[in-house]
Parts: C-alpha cells; sequence; structure tokens
C-alpha cells in the first residue's frame, strides 16, 4: 500500500547543536494505527513535529503523500494542517474562554460541521457536556473534546503526542479505545507517540525510537483492544 506519510533521512539539530533525530527513515501507510514508543528523550515528539509539519527538520524530506511539506512555503503548510492533518496533545490546548461546543467548531465552515458533529459528540460521549467551559469538566472530557476539535475537519493523518500522558488509568483507555474507533469509522491514519508498553500493544505497528534512531519496528498481527490489555497507569 502507498504511504500516506514518509520521511527519508531526517536529522533535526536544535540551536544548542544537539543531534535530536539522527537519519530517521520511514513511512507509514494510510489507515493504520503507529505507536512511536521510546523514553522520555528519545525523540519521539521531536519526530511528531518533524512529521506533522509543526517543526522544519535540519534536513531530510517528509513526504504527505506526494507533497514534500518541508518544501512548502508557511502559507502552503498552513493549509494543508488546516485542512488534512490534525494533532492532539497531552495537555489539551483547549480555549479556556470558549465552551466545549465554540472549541469544536471554531473556524469550520457550519457546512462542514453539520457532516458530522452530532455523530462525532455521540461517539466520544460528550454530547451532554457541550455548554460546558474547559475548567468545568474532567481531564478525560477535555481530552475528548480536544479529539472532537482535531477530527471535525476529518483529517486524513492524527498525530496525537503523550495524549494519555496527563489521563488516569481508566480515562487512557476510553482516549485509546476512541481513537481506535475513530480510525475504523473515519479512515483516519493514527499515529501516537507514548513511553506505554500497554498502548503499544493496541497498535497495528509499533516503531522504536532510542537515541533519536528508530531502534525497532514492528507489525502486531493481532492488537490488542483497549479493553482487553491488561492497563496500567503510564
Ligand atoms: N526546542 C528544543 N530546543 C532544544 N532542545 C530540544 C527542544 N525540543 C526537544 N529538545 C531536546 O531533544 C531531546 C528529545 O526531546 P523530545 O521531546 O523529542 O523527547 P521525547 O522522547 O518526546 O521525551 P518526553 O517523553 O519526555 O516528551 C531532548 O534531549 C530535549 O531536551
Amino acid at each position: 500500500m502507498k504511504p500516506i506519510i514518509r520521511a527519508e533521512k531526517i536529522i533535526k539539530k536544535f540551536n544548542n547543536n544537539e543531534t535530536v533525530l539522527k537519519g530517521i527513515d520511514l513511512s507509514i501507510s494510510s489507515n493504520s494505527f503507529t505507536v512511536i514508543l521510546g523514553q522520555s528523550g528519545s525523540g519521539k515528539s521531536t519526530l511528531l513535529n518533524v512529521l506533522s509539519g509543526l517543526l522544519r527538520p535540519t534536513s531530510g524530506k517528509v513526504f504527505y503523500n506526494d507533497i514534500d511539506i518541508t518544501k512548502l512555503s508557511k502559507r502552503e503548510l498552513s493549509n494543508l494542517k488546516r485542512n488534512e492533518l490534525s494533532i492532539i496533545f497531552q495537555n489539551y490546548l483547549l480555549l479556556a474562554d470558549l465552551t466545549a461546543e465554540e472549541n469544536i467548531t471554531i473556524g469550520m465552515s457550519h457546512q462542514k460541521v453539520d457532516l458530522s458533529y452530532n455523530e462525532l459528540t455521540k461517539i466520544l460521549g460528550i454530547e451532554d457536556i457541550l455548554y460546558k467551559f474547559p475548567s468545568q469538566l474532567s481531564g478525560g472530557q477535555q481530552q475528548r473534546v480536544a479529539i472532537a476539535r482535531a477530527i471535525i475537519k476529518k483529517p486524513h493523518v492524527l498525530f496525537c503526542d503523550e495524549a494519555t500522558g496527563s489521563l488516569d488509568e481508566e480515562n487512557s483507555k476510553i482516549v485509546v479505545a476512541l481513537l481506535h474507533e475513530i480510525k475504523k469509522r473515519y479512515g483516519v491514519t493514527v499515529i501516537f507517540t507514548t513511553h506505554n508498553l500497554k498502548i503499544a500493544e493496541t497498535a497495528d505497528r509499533v516503531i522504536t525510537v532510542k537515541d533519536g534512531a528508530v531502534y525497532k519496528d514492528i507489525w502486531n498481527e493481532t492488537p490488542l483492544s483497549a479493553n482487553e490489555i491488561d492497563w496500567e497507569i503510564n
């Protein structure tokens, strides 16, 4: 199958000249759930940021379908991100002064919102809390609102950076199960960074990053569901 994301020889150095990514090659197939697994400091968030276009690599190429996103202008890249790629983070990043509903629909045209809003909020189990502000929601509810905001525009790829990192066991399980459901229902490709080996057991594929390089790359023949795994707190 043709990859939806392909990275070639990615090197990333920061200003202090530390080389954080040391020549990473990988490709991600469409409609897969990939975990990028690694210990703290291994470079997994930096890799996710480079793959999602949030960070430019020092050298190397990142293709989204046939487009080399490292060559796009700022405006072209932000158009691509607005329409086709989404990202969620450990700390949700909801706007405090807006309700859950406003957080989800901000920036959307009415026509596009109508397509899936009711269905999506129902799947995520947030249809009864849409009038609340982020400070009135639990961490798990806030992350589900952030997922709705990311998915409402029907992106092709959803990047998740330690998306369960602030959640307890029960809410982590709910969020991981929902991300799998969203992949299945909407055909979204999910790329999820974590250091949690249990979450990796639910993935189609696990790419282990160690010291800025790909250390292991394994397809799970029989991924477990979020409910099947013997869950442990991160
Ligand atoms: N903006 C930055 N400037 C300088 N160094 C950075 C920057 N971002 C990350 N680093 C360094 O890059 C290395 C990898 O960081 P990264 O956040 O990618 O790791 P990680 O595997 O995601 O870790 P964690 O699980 O703790 O988030 C670390 O040594 C970090 O200090």
